[in-house]
């Protein structure tokens, strides 16, 4: 399967990759895991994304783009991937769609984590990553809503959204439910 998984940062979208990757046997690709990782190795790409992740701004379109481009390359992202993080506007969707079309492939869906704006500031402030302080916070709910919330209706014949409010285990069931009802649909 390929999906990409939106929904605000918090909303718990890497927490449901871990657990959707080994049920449904394919890689987790979060582009954040994928810069910070850089960014620890102290790579050139590290240093040069730095202080976009501090200040919760999206790293530019074309170095976003090629380290994509790269990672859906390997082998284990043949067959499928969860893609989460990417695509963040219209434009990287538009190059999402180039990269796969290039192997006759497509999306399966799009799962919308759907989880309110005081919810996600809360679990935020709790998870304390670099980037997890209150202003940054805030200026990335503010970056999804004007840039990566458009990508629902870019996507909308294939979305599939889900209460991500509860139980992490009972959300992954209900994205696994609304997956297979939109599956028996096509
Ligand atoms: N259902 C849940 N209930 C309560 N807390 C949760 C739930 N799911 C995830 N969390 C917690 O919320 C925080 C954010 O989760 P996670 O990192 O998975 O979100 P994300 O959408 O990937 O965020 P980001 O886009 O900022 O990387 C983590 O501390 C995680 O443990
Ligand atoms: N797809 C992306 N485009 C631009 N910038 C991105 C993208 N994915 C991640 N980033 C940068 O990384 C941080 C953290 O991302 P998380 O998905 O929340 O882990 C984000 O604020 C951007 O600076």
């Amino acid at each position: 399967m390929r999906l990409v998984l939106v929904g605000p940062p918090g909303a718990g979208k890497g927490t449901q990759a871990e657990l959707l990757k080994t049920k449904l046997g394919v890689p987790h690709i979060s582009t954040g895991d994928l810069f910070r990782a850089h960014i620890s190795q102290q790579t050139d790409l590290g240093k040069e994304v730095q202080e976009y992740l501090d200040s919760g701004e999206l790293v530019p379109d074309e170095v976003t783009n090629e380290m994509v481009r790269d990672r859906l390359s390997q082998p284990d992202a043949a067959n499928g991937f969860l893609l989460d993080g990417f695509p963040r506007n219209v434009a990287q969707a538009a190059v999402l769609a180039e990269i796969l079309a290039a192997d006759d492939a497509a999306l399966d869906a799009v799962v919308e984590f759907r989880v309110p704006e005081d919810v996600v500031v809360e679990r935020l402030l709790a998870r304390g990553r670099a980037d997890d302080k209150e202003e940054v916070i805030r200026h990335r709910q503010q970056v999804y809503r004007s840039e990566t919330a458009p990508l629902l209706d870019h996507y909308s014949g294939i979305v599939v959204s889900i209460d991500a409010v509860g139980d992490v285990e009972e959300i992954s069931e209900r994205a696994l439910r609304a997956l297979r009802s939109q599956r028996d649909e096509r």
